[in-house]
Formats: C-alpha cells, structure tokens, sequence
C-alpha cells in the first residue's frame, strides 16, 4: 500500500477531484492511467484516474464508481479519501449535484458553499477509533485558499457563481418529504444533497483541503412553480451544465497549482492538536491503519 507524503510548499501540487452524479470521467487529462489503490479502509469507490491538465497533476474518483453503481449511504467515503491521500493528493475539489433551498440559486448556477448540516446517521464518520481518539475541528470546513481560487476561476469564465451558502447533507436515498425540505429552509440552509458529509469530516482529519462545487439541478420538493425532483431531471441540468463544470475545472487547475503554499487556515495541520489518546495506550492496529491519514502526526513529523 502507497503511503502518503509529508505535505510542504515544497511538494508538488495534486488535485484530486470527485466526481458526483453525472461525472464519471474528466475530459482533456493526458498522461491518462485508471490505476487501483488498495486501502485499510476497504474499497474506494473505483480505480483513480491519475493524469495531468495543463501540465498540473491530477487524479480523478468517480465518487458513485462508474456507471453509478453505489448509493451514498454505501460509499466507502473513508477508503475514497484514504486512497487519494495515498495517491498523493494535496488538496480535494468535490463536485456534487445538489437540489436548492432558495429562490435565488437558479438550477444550472454553482455554489460554494462554506459551511455543512450533516444529518446523515448510517456512515462511517471518522478514521480515528477506539485505541487512538482524535477531535478535529470543523468550524470551518472548507478550504479558503481554495474557495478564492473557484470564485477567481468562476469569474473568469463568467459563471454564475454564488459565494457562500450551506449544505444540508442528508442520508436518502429517497429525496425529501416537502416538510423535510420546509424545514432545512427554515434554518437557513442553502442546498441540498447526500454524499458531501461525511466526505468533508474524512478530508479534515486526513489533513486535505477540501472545497465543493455545488451544481444547482433542481428546486427539491418546495417551490410551488417547478416540478418536485427526480434523477432524470438532476442528470439532464448536470449533463447540459457539463462543459460549464469541465471550464471551470481547467481554469482553476493551474490557478490552484500555482498558488502552492502552505494552507493559511492550516487544513494541512488539521491534527495538530487533534489526537487525545497517550501515546502508551495508542492500539497498534488503528495505528497501522492510519499511517497515511494521520502518518505525519504519528510519527511525530513536521
Ligand atoms: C442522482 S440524484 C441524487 C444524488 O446526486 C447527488 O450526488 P453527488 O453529490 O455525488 O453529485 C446527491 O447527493 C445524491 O447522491
Ligand atoms: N433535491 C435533492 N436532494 C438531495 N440530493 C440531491 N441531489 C440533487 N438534487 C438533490
């Protein structure tokens, strides 16, 4: 099994990019190579496809594995970031079909949303355990280096793209009752969708910086003018917004690589003060399982 790379400005910048409902693949990679990663977390989605746009590393997960085969109370959303920290994967971009909870966020807009509800319940949440407990902070859960550099690239391409919001992660699979969706508008939550959470949690404590692009398909179950949600429907805003999405992909690449520098909000020294376990009573097969999420902490690295 690979091990991950201590992470400094030293080390050369890796995208990895999840695809969501609708994007099984990433146009325009050279270098293309669908390669398997083995991790102690079981199996990742699919194989990752490694490659390189415009010259910068990047690797690429089908989060749902091609031909959308998993649901997203089944991911293995440790073993997916387990493996792309493996890969060598610097910092995770996450794309995701979301329905919205606002009149503004028109289907076919992005999202940058900034903060998460998780109201899943039936997941695996954390790679720490019994044996060696951690607490990572979630306060601000998405990466705003990268954030900056979507919005520079959004802007660029001219992309209606809407700063900031909240994602209600729900467990599904079915959609929302339309109390359900009433509820998460009276709290003030902005979109709506099933698999960011806990993907964000995992990334935090794998020390990766992690931002999602939320693709608006639908109106969910709420508004009086627009039809309730369906797959057909999320697909066909996703397929139709596809070259919107692989646009913005292209652009904030390079913006991203060669803005390398140590994260100023720290998601790479996420565990730092996380761990809470002594070190004497540390259980050495949890240790072993996180020697790539966690490696740099435990081995007492810089
Ligand atoms: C196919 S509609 C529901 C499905 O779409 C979203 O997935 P993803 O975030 O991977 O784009 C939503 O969360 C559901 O999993
Ligand atoms: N309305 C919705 N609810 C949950 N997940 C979604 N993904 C896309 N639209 C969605």
């Amino acid at each position: 099994m690979p091990k991950a790379r201590a992470q400094n400005d030293q080390v050369e910048p890796v995208i990895g990019v999840i695809g969501g409902s609708g994007v099984y693949e990433i146009e325009g990679l050279t270098h293309k190579a669908w390669k398997r990663i083995e991790s102690p977390f079981g199996d990742p989605s699919d194989a990752l496809l490694f490659g390189r746009l415009k010259g910068k590393r990047v690797v690429f997960l089908p989060r749902h594995g091609r031909g959308h085969r998993i649901p997203p109370s089944q991911l293995n959303y440790r073993a997916n970031i387990d493996a792309l920290k493996r890969a060598g994967v610097t910092e995770i971009l996450s794309l995701s079909a979301v329905g919205s909870l606002r009149e503004e966020l028109a289907p076919g807009d992005f999202v940058l949303v900034d903060q998460f509800i998780d109201r899943t319940f039936a997941r695996e949440k954390s790679f720490f355990d019994t044996g060696l407990v951690a607490h990572v902070s979630m306060a601000n859960p998405v990466c705003g280096r990268l954030g900056h550099c979507l919005q520079q690239a959004g802007d660029t391409l001219g992309l209606t793209m809407h700063q900031g919001g909240t994602y209600l992660a729900m467990e599904g699979p079915q959609f929302s009752t339309r109390a359900e969706s009433e509820l998460y508008r009276s709290w003030n939550c902005s979109v709506i969708g099933m698999t960011n959470m806990p993907e964000a949690k995992l990334a935090r404590e794998a020390e990766l910086c992690y931002a999602t692009i939320a693709m608006v398909t639908d109106y969910d179950c709420w508004h009086p003018e627009h039809e309730h949600v369906t797959v057909d429907g999320v697909i066909a805003t996703m397929l139709q917004n596809a070259s919107k999405a692989r646009h913005l992909i292209e652009t904030v690449i390079p913006l991203l690589a060669e803005k390398r520098a140590l994260c100023p909000q720290g998601c790479q020294r996420a565990l730092d003060h996380a761990v809470v376990t002594q070190p004497p009573e540390w259980a050495p097969e949890v240790v072993s399982r996180l020697d790539a999420v966690a490696g740099r902490v435990l081995r007492g690295e810089a």
